[in-house]
């Protein structure tokens, strides 16, 4: 028998998406492994920066009360290296060699640059400045940071530069929003691995590889990938376990109506149904349900269809779990190449698109079957074709997806 099933719109689909609570945790990290990790607090200078004068140039420094006079001669009575400290105030007329980064003297009041002097042949011991700075080349305490300042606020995306800022400070550990863990499930009793050997009406699991691949680079734990055949018993275990133990859980394949397809079925009888049919191709059946607060999403096994759901529906829920919007850009974009089919439901093209100081180009890329595989790696943006009983005209302006990592 078959169940009807109620289509909805895409956006109708991504509102149900994005309402969907998502019961988010934090933990603390050695800032070494919180590269692209969401800060979940904000973080504070524990003291100031710099917190000694410190010397921008390699040079000599020499009181205020001493820089007059040019060319003027002056003692040299120390030198500090990078990293050393300089005992004493310099006295009238008396210069400390001093490199880059080096602990000015307290009563120095400006650091002159090597090229400005001169060594003076008979007195090793002596300086001549021949002229004046513009600048005192010295960072005061507390320029960039005072105590307490804001460095980093809570929901920022750390990148190696927020880690350096970190590591300025001494700060060793960061509270961070926990990665939601993702259990990935695929089905399907053609599926091979590869390494087995070729065999008719079998293929190798490409999605296996792909969804992981696709949860990690946009910010999921991925805890489990397993392949199942059709067993609708094994599949329950399989989902049982994955709910139980995962913030999200990603099926794959066997969510259409065939006699295998047991998704569906699940969908109807768990705790929320939140679509099994989207008025969208590739990528109708995509399902969504919540079972016992964990939410599963249910991607075709075309992996066409698998690439298009991935993007519109679970790249902005791995994204929402940790504080963060979606990366995939929704833009205007101008259809520059002929797309004669028309289409009972709106149609999500593979393709590529061009920037041109902000006016943006799309091309398909390939063919647009749910599953054709020839595109997957060089697609850069989805875009949507609206449904009509007219094909749409060259030229026209469509809503595009630019994806974040091709
Ligand atoms: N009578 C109907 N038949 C179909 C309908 C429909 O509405 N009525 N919808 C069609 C559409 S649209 C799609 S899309 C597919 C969706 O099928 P499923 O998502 O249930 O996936 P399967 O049937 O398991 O597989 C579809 C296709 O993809 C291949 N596949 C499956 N898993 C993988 C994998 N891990 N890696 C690579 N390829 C995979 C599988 O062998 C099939 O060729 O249903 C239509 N049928
Ligand atoms: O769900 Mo299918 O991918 O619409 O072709």
């Amino acid at each position: 028998m078959l169940t009807r099933r109620y289509p909805i719109s895409i956006d109708e689909a991504q509102a149900k998406m994005a309402a969907v609570p998502l019961p988010t945790s934090t933990e603390t990290i050695p800032v070494m492994a919180a590269n692209h990790r969401v800060l979940a607090e904000t973080v504070t200078a524990p003291f100031a920066y710099p917190h000694f004068r410190r010397s921008g140039v390699d040079g000599f420094a020499i009181r205020a009360e001493d820089d007059h006079d040019y060319p003027h001669k002056f003692n040299i009575v120390g030198n500090i290296p990078a990293g050393a400290t300089f005992d004493g105030p310099l006295g009238e007329n008396e210069a400390a060699r001093i490199m880059t980064g080096a602990y000015v003297p307290l009563n120095a009041g400006v650091v002159i640059m090597l090229e400005k002097t001169r060594d003076i042949a008979d007195d090793p011991k002596a300086i001549n400045v021949l002229v004046p700075e513009k600048h005192s080349n010295i960072t005061e305490v507390g320029a960039e940071f005072s105590e307490g300042d804001e460095l980093l606020a809570a929901d920022t995306e750390l990148n190696p530069g927020g880690l350096a800022i970190l590591t300025a400070f001494g700060i060793q550990d960061v509270t961070v929003y926990r990665k939601p863990k993702v259990a990935i499930i695929t089905t399907g009793t053609e599926l091979m691995r590869p390494g087995e050997p070729l065999q008719a009406g079998k293929i190798y699991n490409s999605n296996g590889i792909q969804i992981p691949h696709l949860v990690t680079e946009n910010g999921g734990e991925v805890t489990t990938v397993e392949q199942l055949v059709d067993d609708n018993d094994l599949l329950q275990k399989s989902l049982k376990r994955a709910i139980a133990n995962n913030d999200i859980v990603i099926t794959d394949g066997g969510v259409s109506v065939g006699d295998f397809d047991f998704i569906g079925d699940t969908a109807r009888d768990a705790d929320e149904l939140l679509f099994n049919k989207i008025k969208q191709r590739p990528g109708s059946v995509t399902t969504a349900f919540v079972q016992d607060h964990t939410l599963v999403m249910g991607l075709s096994g075309n992996p066409g269809a698998c690439f298009t759901g991935f993007y519109l529906y679970v790249e902005p829920l791995l994204r929402r779990f940790v504080h963060q919007p979606t990366r995939t850009k929704q833009v205007t974009a101008t259809l520059v190449a002929p797309y004669h089919k028309t289409n009972g439901f709106d149609r999500i093209l593979r393709a590529t698109y061009t920037d041109d100081q902000g006016k943006i180009s799309v091309v398909p890329n390939g063919p647009d079957r749910s599953g054709a595989l020839s595109n997957l790696q060089t697609t850069t943006c989805l875009v949507k074709i609206p449904h009509s009983n007219e094909p749409i005209k060259l030229n026209a302006q469509v809503t595009a997806w630019l994806l974040p990592f091709k």
